[in-house]
């Protein structure tokens, strides 16, 4: 049993949590930049917390422009284990409305502007995205919402666009009606993708401000109505991050979907040919099979 380290990376609206003991902000250096803003330190129940404004204080990142692998790399370099991604998103379906969370199980990836993968020349590696959320965190998460009084989805589809414009109504209707998709966001890709490298749990609680475009009574998606649901969704999040350190609890058992050992068979670059520069900036991520 190793111990458990929650970390939260807070989206549009969640600039930070409230409750934890001995709480600091602090500076994380990382071989793929800087963080999008210093990490927030703490505990919560008995198990350390650790948490990162997805856009920085102030939000000053665009979708584009997050750092997503000094984010992860960063979360990893504190010991975090476990990781939930609390995000806005627009809603494909009429059930999902403005308010209710998604706890998100599948993404489709169409950003093309980011850094996708903590590898590449000089250390190959592939992991395996089939299931790109870990089901233990997700029912944490599932069940931390409900206990806060959330009306909580359980499983969805996130469309991954790159932004920072809102989709046109013929891509909206396309998404929800061809491609099968319930939500929509511009944030969890690559995050999800470079957790799952990093070997982090990850789960992502997708917090519904609008309906997207293409629902016929609701017209286009403005940022002025996204806002007036993100208050009421940012406190909701964090009600519901209160309650996962009771719910994980401090000695945490090996994931059992594997999430914590995705690279144990990932890397083709043989040991001989590996770049000693590229291992440097693995360290964190990949030190436990390096
Ligand atoms: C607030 S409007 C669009 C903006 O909100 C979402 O951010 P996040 O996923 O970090 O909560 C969405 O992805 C866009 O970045
Ligand atoms: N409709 C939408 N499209 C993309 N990102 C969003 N974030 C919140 N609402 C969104």
């Amino acid at each position: 049993m190793g111990k458990t380290v929650i970390g939260v990376i807070g989206g549009s609206g969640v600039y930070d949590i409230d409750g934890l003991e001995n709480p600091e902000w602090v500076t994380v250096d990382t071989p793929w930049g800087t963080p999008s803003d210093q990490l927030l330190t703490g505990t919560l129940d008995g198990v350390t917390m650790v948490f990162l404004p997805r856009h920085g204080r102030g939000h000053v990142h665009s979708p584009s422009s997050v750092p997503y692998r000094a984010n992860i790399d960063a979360l990893k370099r504190l010991s975090v284990t476990d990781v939930i991604s609390v995000s806005a998103c627009g809603s494909f379906r009429e059930e999902m409305a403005p308010g209710d969370f998604v706890i998100v199980d599948q993404f489709i990836d169409r950003t093309f502007a980011r850094e996708k993968s903590f590898f590449g020349p000089g250390c190959v590696a592939h992991v395996s995205v089939a299931h790109p959320t870990c089901p233990r965190l997700s029912d944490a998460c599932e069940v931390a919402a409900k206990a806060s009084g959330i009306a909580v989805h359980r499983g969805g589809t996130y469309l991954a666009m790159e932004g920072p414009q809102f989709s046109t109504l013929a891509e909206s209707k396309m998404y929800r009606e061809s491609w099968g998709c319930d939500v929509i966001g511009m944030t969890n890709m690559p995050e999800a993708k470079l957790a799952r490298e990093a070997e982090l749990c990850y789960a992502s609680v997708a917090m519904v401000t609008d309906y997207d475009s293409w629902h016929p009574d609701h017209g286009e998606v403005d940022v002025a109505q996204i806002i007036a649901t993100l208050t009421g969704n940012a406190d909701k999040a964090r009600s519901m991050v209160s309650r996962l350190p009771g719910l994980l609890g401090s000695e945490r058992a090996p994931c059992p979907h594997g999430c914590d050992r995705a690279l144990e068979f990932a890397m083709l670059t043989a040991p001989d040919k590996r770049d000693p520069d590229v291992l440097a900036k693995l360290d964190a991520v990949a030190g436990r099979v390096l």
